[in-house]
Formats: structure tokens, sequence, C-alpha cells
């Protein structure tokens, strides 16, 4: 079966439960998962980066989607059609061929956010 793409893992909720995750462990580290200093360190950098992309990520869907909406509105304002399939089939497998079923599930997002529901 196709996995989620979670990583496999104690809870998130949890640290594990080891000798160091007693009360007060989460506040070493406040946020982070780990009671390690270095670990704790190297998340907290991973997680810069991790937020810039979360962002830039946004962006570009907002701009998708308007970009998207403006196609439709200039298309049917000639007397076109809201929707063009063969289009949606060409960005859905492109879509499936970089990141498989998951993409596939991306792109009906992305594809809704401009066009609206089927
Ligand atoms: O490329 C188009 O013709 C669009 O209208 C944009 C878009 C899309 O969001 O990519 C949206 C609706 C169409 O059915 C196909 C593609």
């Amino acid at each position: 079966m196709e996995q989620s793409g979670a990583p496999a893992g104690p809870d998130v909720t949890s640290n594990g439960g080891g000798p160091a995750g007693g009360p007060g462990a989460e506040s070493t580290n406040p946020g982070t998962g780990t009671t390690e200093p270095g670990a704790a360190a190297r998340i907290a950098e991973i997680r810069v980066r991790i937020d810039e992309i979360d962002r830039a990520l946004i962006e570009l869907w907002q701009e998708r989607a308007e970009l998207s909406r403006e196609v439709g509105t200039t298309r049917m304002a000639s007397g076109g059609t809201r929707l063009v399939l063969s289009r949606e089939q060409e960005i859905l497998e492109r879509f499936r061929s970089a990141l498989g079923a998951d993409g596939v599930q991306l792109a009906l997002l992305l594809l809704r956010a401009g066009r609206g529901p089927l």
C-alpha cells in the first residue's frame, strides 16, 4: 500500500518515554521533540528553512490560483469553455510522474484552488 509520507517514529506528543523524558524535559528544548541539545539545535536550524519553504509554497499557491482564475475569466469572456480537460490531464500527469499518487492529489487541489470544484 502507498505510504502517507509521514516518517515512522514515536508519537509526536511524546519524547519516546526514555529516561531523559521526565517532567521538565520539554522545557529544555521547547518544541523540538527531543531533549538532546545537538539534535535540538539542528532541528531548529532545519525548521528555519522549512518555514521559508512553506511561505514560498503558500505564495506560489496563491499566485497560481489567481492566474488560473484569470485564464478562466479571459476564456469565458471570449466565449470559450470554463475548463480545458486536456490541459488538466497534462498537469495531473506532470505531478504524477514527479511525485506519484500523492502528486495527483496535490494537483487536484491545485486545480480546484484556481478553477473551483468540478
Ligand atoms: O490552463 C488553462 O487553460 C486554465 O484554465 C488553467 C487551469 C489550471 O489551473 O491549470 C484551470 C482550469 C482548466 O481546466 C485547466 C487548467
